[in-house]
């Protein structure tokens, strides 16, 4: 795996619609991401989030500002940086077998069909899912169809991958056991990892730093160190004083400064 560069936004507003419709939706929002590092993105419901992984992406342009990665603005997707979506029913293609589900994006790159295959099959082992590659997704569980997901996002080989509500719609163990294998993939790989997620637990368990967005137009609000080493489990990290702290902290953030008749802000479904 290459060594990858700081994804750097500068600046950044985005506004959908015109006129009367116009909505300016962030604005002056400005964020760097180092090589290897592992940052969880939260805020309220409709703040932005997808909005701010899709302009890291280069799927989607900001209206101003910048997004570079190293020193190349990002104004198109890269091939070093890959994204993995929520919805594994939407993004894998049900007539397609699972190996070829996750060497589909090859294909465009120019990779040869065995290689194709052999890498394919490469990362369905780390992501637990050797044997697989014959299956079709639909003869697999949501945790399982969202291994391959992640699997796919592995096929790019990209130093960068970007996760959008990733583990959002598997249940509570598969939930874990996904977070787990990010967490893995992460230590062995090297690789940068930008996690958008509702869920504030999830956040701390996950980031090397939690990056809470809020306010209207929405902007970064507050960036903070997780410090509670590389090495995470589910039993005992979650019971460590240290991450009901930063849970409290990141929580206060995301909710926003509130006056006795209520919030001043927006009203959050954040959890
Ligand atoms: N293509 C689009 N056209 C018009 N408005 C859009 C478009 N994409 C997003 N929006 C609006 O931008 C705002 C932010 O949406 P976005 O999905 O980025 O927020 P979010 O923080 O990811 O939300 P959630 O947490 O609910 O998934 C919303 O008001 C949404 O309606």
């Amino acid at each position: 795996m290459k060594r990858g560069s700081s994804l750097v936004v500068e600046d950044v507003g985005k506004t959908f619609g015109r006129g009367v419709d116009e909505h300016r939706v962030i604005e002056g929002l400005s964020l760097r991401v180092d090589p290897g590092e592992f940052v969880c993105i939260v805020g309220p419901s409709g703040a932005g989030k997808t909005t701010l992984l899709r302009c890291l992406s280069g799927l989607t342009r900001p209206s101003s500002g910048t997004v570079r990665y190293g020193d190349r603005p990002v104004v198109k997707p890269l091939a070093d940086i890959a994204v993995v979506f929520q919805d594994y029913r939407g993004s894998l293609l049900p007539w397609m077998r699972v190996r070829d589900n996750v060497a589909f994006p090859l294909e465009g790159m120019g990779v040869k069909r065995a290689e194709r295959r052999a890498r394919a099959d490469e990362c369905l082992v780390s992501v637990g899912l050797a044997g697989v590659g014959d299956k079709y997704p639909w003869q697999l569980s949501g945790g399982m169809q969202q291994r391959v997901a992640i699997a796919r996002g592995l096929a790019y080989e990209a130093p960068v991958l970007l996760m959008d509500e990733p583990f959002g719609s598997v249940d509570a163990q598969s939930r874990f056991d996904l977070e787990d294998l990010t967490l893995a993939l992460r230590a062995e790989l090297g690789i940068t990892v930008i996690v958008v997620t509702h869920d504030i637990d999830e956040a701390v368990y996950l980031g090397d730093r939690v990056v809470v967005l809020g306010g209207r137009p929405t902007t970064v609000v507050d960036s903070l160190k997780v410090d509670l080493g590389a090495a995470r489990d589910q039993i005992t990290t979650r019971a460590d004083a240290r991450f009901a702290d930063l849970r409290t902290r990141v929580l206060t953030r995301v909710r926003g400064p509130r006056t006795e008749s209520g919030p001043r802000h927006r009203t959050p479904s954040a959890t």
